[in-house]
């Protein structure tokens, strides 16, 4: 990929230096495109099965999202630090020319031990400028980004957390005479208030990476762009319509996520308050509304919730703040155990373990009646318990889940019919369908079939949809949209196979079979 650019740097109203819009851009297009960030680090639980040069991620839930990989494609340890893997003899090479020479012993010596992404990613920017790796094109760009070291300063525990770990980056780096700690420190922190989250195409977690230009942006939780990965490149994307001289804001949290979380995070993790657009108007939108108000709720969940607020203190967390009083303490403690439920599962590897954990918290927003189907974490949990549900092997129940989010949360969460989150999921949803339809001889497929539900069709409506979006959400020469395509002409040649006329009247039948895959949906009890 090489690198494109219609955006500028400038000063921003908001917050220091943001990016600017250098012309009128579409919504859908490309903004910003950067082949290599400055640096990338991957996850401890990342490094046995992601290349660490190409961030090429070989072992994604494969039936679902893991396609845009090249079958066979594997990685191999080095030799030396037994700890980094490579899918290929040329990304080890770029990779030890770049830094990996320094760490390599390093990691060795480690006796085991895993350093820390931020720790590592400190080590990689502090060696390769000691060595003169690093161009000042990049360099004095990233010594201007916001470091928040003062507020870091003042945090207490946090503060001796980041000391600790940016001594440790300092005396691993083999830049120990190069720079000295204060400097070392200084680097930390920036690494810490302006790296992004390394993600696959399909958006899965794998690490961090920073890039000085891309790191100019500021968030709204109203963004008007979003970027997208592809391997070790990143673009950013327009969401919707921005004017030339535009302020281009991406965001840093889940915008789904209600007021007091959203804040919670950005100040804890980028030491600021949110001051966008949807903010200023505080808890009033969608994402905060319950189904009724506090002093709703049913006695039986009253009672639960009185015993929650004495053995748990969920309510005193701000980020469950749902307002002041008794009742509203009630609904924080409910709802401090619903993300509570959300987060042990994200980190349980058991998938059966994990969708357990998931319906639990399920069923604590359906009972309560308190959660509007779209409302945060019930609607992520729907799609991670789905994910889980997959790999548990229970394909129709997934199937049945991936309807519900389809038709009554994602195109109220998402809107924009290319935002990437949107299209992920109908990637995901239309992926699950058309391996349930080529289980042709399951019983469950065949009733299905019986009662109207004619996978092969949703599965090609479905594709059809991704096929449509993919270009604006990731970019038309991206692996993840060549990847659509692909399949896409696979499965016309497929269905056309001995009927050259299969697919006429295609739309009128995806027409038809639609509310019936809506049905599905709100067959589930929730
Ligand atoms: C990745 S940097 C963005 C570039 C930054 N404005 C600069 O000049 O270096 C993140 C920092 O920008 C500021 N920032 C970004 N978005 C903001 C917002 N919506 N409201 C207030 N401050 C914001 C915060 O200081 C945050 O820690």
């Amino acid at each position: 990929m090489t690198d494109q650019k219609y955006a500028y740097v400038g000063k921003s109203p908001v917050a220091g230096n943001g990016l600017f819009a250098e012309k009128d851009i579409p919504a859908g297009e490309l903004i910003l495109s950067i082949s290599r960030p400055l640096v990338g680090a991957l996850d401890v639980s990342r490094l046995a099965d992601t290349c660490a040069n190409c961030f090429i991620w070989t072992a994604g839930p494969s039936i679902i999202t893991g396609t845009y990989v090249d079958e066979g494609v594997s990685v191999k340890k080095c030799s030396g630090c037994q700890q980094l893997r490579y899918c290929s003899k040329k990304c080890q090479r770029q990779s030890w020319k770049r830094y990996h020479k320094d760490e390599c012993d390093l990691i060795d010596n480690m006796d085991g031990k895993q350093l820390p992404k931020v720790v590592r990613a400190t080590i990689q920017i502090l060696s390769t400028q000691a060595k003169g790796l690093i161009n000042d094109n990049i360099w004095s760009p990233f010594l201007r980004l916001e470091s928040h070291i003062n507020e870091m300063r003042a945090s207490g525990d946090q503060w001796a957390d980041i000391q600790l770990m940016a001594q440790g980056a300092h005396n691993f780096s083999g830049a120990r005479y190069a720079f000295d700690l204060q400097f070392a420190t200084e680097v930390f922190a920036r690494v810490l208030t302006n790296c992004m989250t390394l993600v696959t195409p399909t958006l899965d977690p794998l690490g961090i990476c920073l890039d000085p230009i891309a790191a100019c942006a500021n968030h709204s939780c109203d963004p008007n762009a979003f970027v997208v990965m592809d391997g070790p490149g990143l673009s950013f994307r327009s969401l919707k319509p921005i004017k030339k001289d535009e302020e281009i804001f991406i965001s840093y949290v889940d915008v789904t996520n209600p007021h007091a979380r959203r804040q919670y995070e950005l100040k804890h993790r980028w030491f600021f308050s949110c001051r966008c657009s949807k903010c200023r108007k505080g808890p009033t939108l969608q994402e905060d509304l319950f189904n009724f108000t506090p002093d709703e709720l049913d006695q039986r969940w009253r009672e639960t919730a009185d015993h929650l607020l004495k053995v748990t203190k969920f309510a005193d967390d701000p980020s469950n703040w749902v307002g002041a009083g008794p009742e509203a303490r009630r609904i924080s403690v409910l709802q401090g155990v619903a993300f509570d439920e959300y987060e042990e599962a994200q980190a349980l590897s058991d998938p059966k373990a994990a969708a357990d954990k998931l319906q639990h918290g399920m069923l604590l927003c359906h009972q309560t009646k308190l959660w509007p189907v779209y409302r945060q974490p019930y609607a992520a949990m729907r799609h991670d318990f789905l994910v889980n549900t997959v790999s548990t092997g229970n394909l129709p129940l997934a199937f049945a889940q991936g309807a519900r989010t389809y038709f009554t949360i994602d195109p109220i969460l998402y809107p924009e019919t290319h935002h990437p989150v949107r299209v992920v999921h109908n990637w995901t949803l239309a992926m699950l369908t058309l391996y349930i339809s080529s289980e042709q001889d399951n019983v469950i497929v065949k009733s299905m079939l019986e009662i109207g539900i004619n996978t092969g069709i949703i599965a090609y409506g479905l594709l059809y949809e991704v096929a449509s979006n993919v270009d604006k959400s990731h970019g038309n020469s991206s692996s993840f949209a060549k990847a659509v395509h692909r399949k896409m002409d696979e499965v016309i040649v497929d269905m056309t196979r001995g009927n050259s006329g299969a697919l006429r009247g295609m739309m009128d039948k995806i027409k038809e079979e639609w509310p019936v895959f809506e049905q599905l949906g709100k067959w589930l009890e929730y």
